[in-house]
Protein backbone atom coordinates (compact mmCIF):
# COMPACT_ATOMS: atom_id res chain seq x y z
CA UNK A 1 0.00 0.00 0.00
CA UNK A 2 2.68 2.10 0.92
CA UNK A 3 6.20 2.61 2.49
CA UNK A 4 7.39 5.24 4.53
CA UNK A 5 10.69 6.47 6.89
CA UNK A 6 9.42 6.94 10.14
CA UNK A 7 9.98 6.93 14.63
CA UNK A 8 8.39 3.82 15.43
CA UNK A 9 6.01 5.42 17.15
CA UNK A 10 4.69 2.38 19.50
CA UNK A 11 5.68 -0.58 21.73
CA UNK A 12 8.65 -1.77 22.17
CA UNK A 13 10.28 0.10 19.75
CA UNK A 14 8.08 3.08 20.63
CA UNK A 15 11.23 5.86 19.33
CA UNK A 16 13.48 4.02 17.03
CA UNK A 17 13.92 5.60 13.38
CA UNK A 18 12.24 3.02 11.11
CA UNK A 19 11.52 2.17 7.79
CA UNK A 20 8.08 0.84 7.01
CA UNK A 21 6.39 -1.38 4.76
CA UNK A 22 2.50 -1.44 4.81
CA UNK A 23 0.70 -4.51 2.62
CA UNK A 24 -2.92 -3.44 1.55
CA UNK A 25 -5.53 -5.93 2.55
CA UNK A 26 -7.00 -6.86 5.39
CA UNK A 27 -10.06 -8.69 6.58
CA UNK A 28 -9.86 -8.70 10.09
CA UNK A 29 -12.68 -5.84 10.37
CA UNK A 30 -12.02 -4.00 13.45
CA UNK A 31 -14.44 -1.34 13.98
CA UNK A 32 -11.68 1.33 14.86
CA UNK A 33 -8.85 0.56 12.61
CA UNK A 34 -7.23 3.57 12.33
CA UNK A 35 -5.97 2.30 8.45
CA UNK A 36 -9.61 1.16 6.98
CA UNK A 37 -8.22 2.40 3.58
CA UNK A 38 -5.68 -0.58 3.88
CA UNK A 39 -8.75 -2.92 3.70
CA UNK A 40 -9.16 -3.39 -0.15
CA UNK A 41 -6.12 -4.87 -1.39
CA UNK A 42 -7.05 -4.22 -4.74
CA UNK A 43 -6.93 -0.50 -4.30
CA UNK A 44 -3.32 -0.90 -4.06
CA UNK A 45 -0.91 -1.12 -6.75
CA UNK A 46 2.22 -3.64 -6.42
CA UNK A 47 5.15 -2.26 -5.50
CA UNK A 48 8.59 -4.46 -6.85
CA UNK A 49 10.73 -5.52 -4.44
CA UNK A 50 13.82 -4.37 -5.86
CA UNK A 51 11.82 -0.96 -5.17
CA UNK A 52 11.53 -1.40 -1.92
CA UNK A 53 14.99 -2.56 -1.46
CA UNK A 54 16.73 1.12 -2.98
CA UNK A 55 14.10 3.18 -1.00
CA UNK A 56 15.39 1.05 2.33
CA UNK A 57 18.37 1.55 1.40
CA UNK A 58 18.04 5.93 0.75
CA UNK A 59 17.57 5.77 4.73
CA UNK A 60 20.09 5.87 7.67
CA UNK A 61 18.50 3.08 9.59
CA UNK A 62 19.07 -0.62 9.58
CA UNK A 63 15.25 -1.13 11.20
CA UNK A 64 12.08 -2.09 9.03
CA UNK A 65 8.60 -2.54 9.85
CA UNK A 66 6.11 -4.76 7.84
CA UNK A 67 2.57 -3.70 9.04
CA UNK A 68 -0.34 -3.40 7.16
CA UNK A 69 -3.32 -3.89 6.41
CA UNK A 70 -2.68 -7.62 7.74
CA UNK A 71 0.69 -8.11 6.26
CA UNK A 72 0.90 -12.35 7.66
CA UNK A 73 -2.18 -12.83 4.63
CA UNK A 74 0.77 -13.25 2.38
CA UNK A 75 3.77 -14.83 2.38
CA UNK A 76 6.47 -12.37 3.13
CA UNK A 77 9.48 -14.82 3.32
CA UNK A 78 11.25 -13.34 0.08
CA UNK A 79 10.56 -9.60 1.20
CA UNK A 80 11.91 -10.30 5.38
CA UNK A 81 15.17 -12.41 3.46
CA UNK A 82 15.73 -9.39 1.29
CA UNK A 83 15.37 -7.57 3.87
CA UNK A 84 17.66 -9.73 6.25
CA UNK A 85 20.70 -9.71 3.57
CA UNK A 86 20.76 -5.99 3.41
CA UNK A 87 21.61 -6.44 7.03
CA UNK A 88 18.19 -5.30 8.30
CA UNK A 89 16.64 -5.99 11.11
CA UNK A 90 12.52 -7.22 10.44
CA UNK A 91 9.65 -6.33 12.70
CA UNK A 92 6.01 -7.41 11.87
CA UNK A 93 2.90 -5.59 13.40
CA UNK A 94 -0.22 -8.64 13.28
CA UNK A 95 -3.14 -9.41 14.35
CA UNK A 96 -2.00 -13.05 14.63
CA UNK A 97 -4.87 -14.09 12.56
CA UNK A 98 -2.67 -15.83 9.70
CA UNK A 99 0.51 -18.73 10.19
CA UNK A 100 3.06 -16.40 9.42
CA UNK A 101 6.00 -17.88 6.80
CA UNK A 102 8.72 -15.69 7.21
CA UNK A 103 11.53 -15.65 9.98
CA UNK A 104 11.21 -12.07 11.37
CA UNK A 105 13.63 -10.58 14.40
CA UNK A 106 10.59 -8.80 16.25
CA UNK A 107 6.56 -10.46 16.02
CA UNK A 108 4.11 -8.07 17.39
CA UNK A 109 0.97 -9.39 17.78
CA UNK A 110 -1.74 -7.59 18.48
CA UNK A 111 -5.02 -9.78 19.08
CA UNK A 112 -8.32 -8.63 18.16
CA UNK A 113 -12.01 -9.79 18.71
CA UNK A 114 -13.25 -9.65 15.54
CA UNK A 115 -11.44 -12.94 14.35
CA UNK A 116 -9.53 -15.86 16.47
CA UNK A 117 -5.87 -15.55 15.98
CA UNK A 118 -3.57 -18.73 15.31
CA UNK A 119 -1.67 -20.41 17.76
CA UNK A 120 1.70 -20.16 17.09
CA UNK A 121 1.02 -16.17 17.13
CA UNK A 122 1.35 -17.22 20.77
CA UNK A 123 4.88 -18.73 20.52
CA UNK A 124 5.91 -16.76 18.17
CA UNK A 125 5.46 -13.59 19.64
CA UNK A 126 7.93 -10.66 20.99
CA UNK A 127 5.68 -8.35 22.30
CA UNK A 128 1.79 -8.73 22.88
CA UNK A 129 -0.01 -5.38 22.20
CA UNK A 130 -3.44 -5.50 23.23
CA UNK A 131 -5.86 -2.59 22.35
CA UNK A 132 -7.87 -0.95 25.28
CA UNK A 133 -11.29 0.61 23.99
CA UNK A 134 -13.20 -0.32 26.58
CA UNK A 135 -13.14 -1.64 30.14
CA UNK A 136 -13.72 -5.28 29.63
CA UNK A 137 -10.60 -5.08 27.58
CA UNK A 138 -8.66 -5.42 30.71
CA UNK A 139 -9.91 -9.07 31.25
CA UNK A 140 -9.53 -9.94 27.76
CA UNK A 141 -5.90 -8.54 27.63
CA UNK A 142 -5.28 -10.62 30.96
CA UNK A 143 -6.91 -14.21 28.79
CA UNK A 144 -4.44 -13.43 26.35
CA UNK A 145 -1.52 -12.71 28.28
CA UNK A 146 -2.21 -16.36 30.12
CA UNK A 147 -1.51 -18.03 26.68
CA UNK A 148 1.28 -16.04 25.68
CA UNK A 149 5.10 -17.44 25.96
CA UNK A 150 7.09 -16.61 28.75
CA UNK A 151 9.77 -14.22 27.08
CA UNK A 152 7.19 -11.81 25.54
CA UNK A 153 6.90 -7.96 27.04
CA UNK A 154 3.12 -7.21 27.62
CA UNK A 155 1.82 -3.89 26.34
CA UNK A 156 -1.42 -1.90 26.76
CA UNK A 157 -2.04 0.61 24.48
CA UNK A 158 -5.05 3.10 24.71
CA UNK A 159 -7.94 2.88 21.31
CA UNK A 160 -6.75 6.43 19.60
CA UNK A 161 -10.11 7.72 20.05
CA UNK A 162 -10.43 6.57 23.61
CA UNK A 163 -7.59 7.72 25.17
CA UNK A 164 -8.98 10.39 27.48
CA UNK A 165 -11.40 8.07 29.15
CA UNK A 166 -9.20 5.05 29.05
CA UNK A 167 -5.91 6.35 29.76
CA UNK A 168 -6.47 6.91 33.74
CA UNK A 169 -7.46 3.47 33.70
CA UNK A 170 -5.03 2.16 31.79
CA UNK A 171 -2.58 4.06 33.90
CA UNK A 172 -3.85 2.57 37.62
CA UNK A 173 -4.17 -0.66 35.89
CA UNK A 174 -0.49 -0.52 34.99
CA UNK A 175 0.57 0.46 38.16
CA UNK A 176 -1.58 -2.52 40.14
CA UNK A 177 -0.18 -4.80 37.62
CA UNK A 178 3.58 -4.19 36.59
CA UNK A 179 3.96 -6.73 34.17
CA UNK A 180 2.18 -4.97 31.83
CA UNK A 181 3.38 -1.47 30.44
CA UNK A 182 2.07 1.15 28.47
CA UNK A 183 2.35 1.73 24.62
CA UNK A 184 1.08 5.18 23.24
CA UNK A 185 0.68 6.26 19.66
CA UNK A 186 3.35 9.01 19.63
CA UNK A 187 3.73 9.57 16.19
CA UNK A 188 -0.03 10.86 16.25
CA UNK A 189 1.27 13.34 19.02
CA UNK A 190 4.26 13.83 16.98
CA UNK A 191 1.78 14.34 13.91
CA UNK A 192 4.38 12.00 12.02
CA UNK A 193 3.23 8.66 9.73
C1 LIG B 1 -3.11 -0.81 11.75
S1 LIG B 1 -2.52 -2.26 12.53
C2 LIG B 1 -1.78 -3.15 11.17
C3 LIG B 1 -1.15 -4.47 11.55
C4 LIG B 1 -2.11 -5.59 11.92
N1 LIG B 1 -3.24 -5.65 11.08
C5 LIG B 1 -2.53 -5.46 13.37
O1 LIG B 1 -3.67 -5.09 13.62
O2 LIG B 1 -1.67 -5.72 14.24
C6 LIG B 1 -1.08 -1.67 13.44
C7 LIG B 1 -1.27 -1.48 14.91
O3 LIG B 1 -2.16 -0.41 15.14
C8 LIG B 1 -3.05 -0.75 16.17
N2 LIG B 1 -4.23 0.09 16.01
C9 LIG B 1 -5.04 0.15 14.93
N3 LIG B 1 -6.00 1.08 15.10
C10 LIG B 1 -5.80 1.62 16.32
C11 LIG B 1 -6.48 2.62 17.09
N4 LIG B 1 -7.56 3.25 16.62
N5 LIG B 1 -5.99 2.94 18.30
C12 LIG B 1 -4.90 2.30 18.80
N6 LIG B 1 -4.23 1.34 18.14
C13 LIG B 1 -4.67 0.99 16.92
C14 LIG B 1 -3.27 -2.23 15.93
O4 LIG B 1 -3.80 -2.91 17.06
C15 LIG B 1 -1.88 -2.69 15.62
O5 LIG B 1 -1.15 -2.95 16.81
N1 LIG C 1 5.07 5.96 13.31
C1 LIG C 1 4.29 4.89 13.24
N2 LIG C 1 4.50 3.87 14.11
C2 LIG C 1 3.72 2.78 13.98
N3 LIG C 1 3.79 1.63 14.69
C3 LIG C 1 2.89 0.76 14.21
C4 LIG C 1 2.21 1.37 13.15
C5 LIG C 1 1.29 0.63 12.27
O1 LIG C 1 0.41 1.21 11.65
O2 LIG C 1 1.47 -0.59 12.18
C6 LIG C 1 2.71 2.66 13.00
C7 LIG C 1 2.47 3.77 12.13
O3 LIG C 1 1.55 3.80 11.30
N4 LIG C 1 3.31 4.84 12.30
S1 LIG D 1 -6.29 -6.24 11.98
FE1 LIG D 1 -5.04 -4.38 11.89
S2 LIG D 1 -5.33 -3.53 9.81
FE2 LIG D 1 -6.88 -5.12 10.12
S3 LIG D 1 -8.68 -3.99 10.74
FE3 LIG D 1 -7.62 -4.60 12.63
S4 LIG D 1 -6.22 -2.92 13.15
FE4 LIG D 1 -6.90 -2.62 11.03
MG1 LIG E 1 -0.52 3.00 12.34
Amino acid sequence: MESFYTIQGEGHYSGRAAYFIRTGGCDVGCVWCDVKESWEAENHPDTSLETLLSEVNTTSTDFVVVTGGEPAMYSIENLVIALQNEGKEVAIETSGCYPLDAKVDWYCFSPKKFKKPVPEAYEKAHELKVVIFNKSDFKWAEEHAEKINSECFLYLQPEWSKEEQMLPLIIEYVKNNPKWKISLQTHKYMNIP
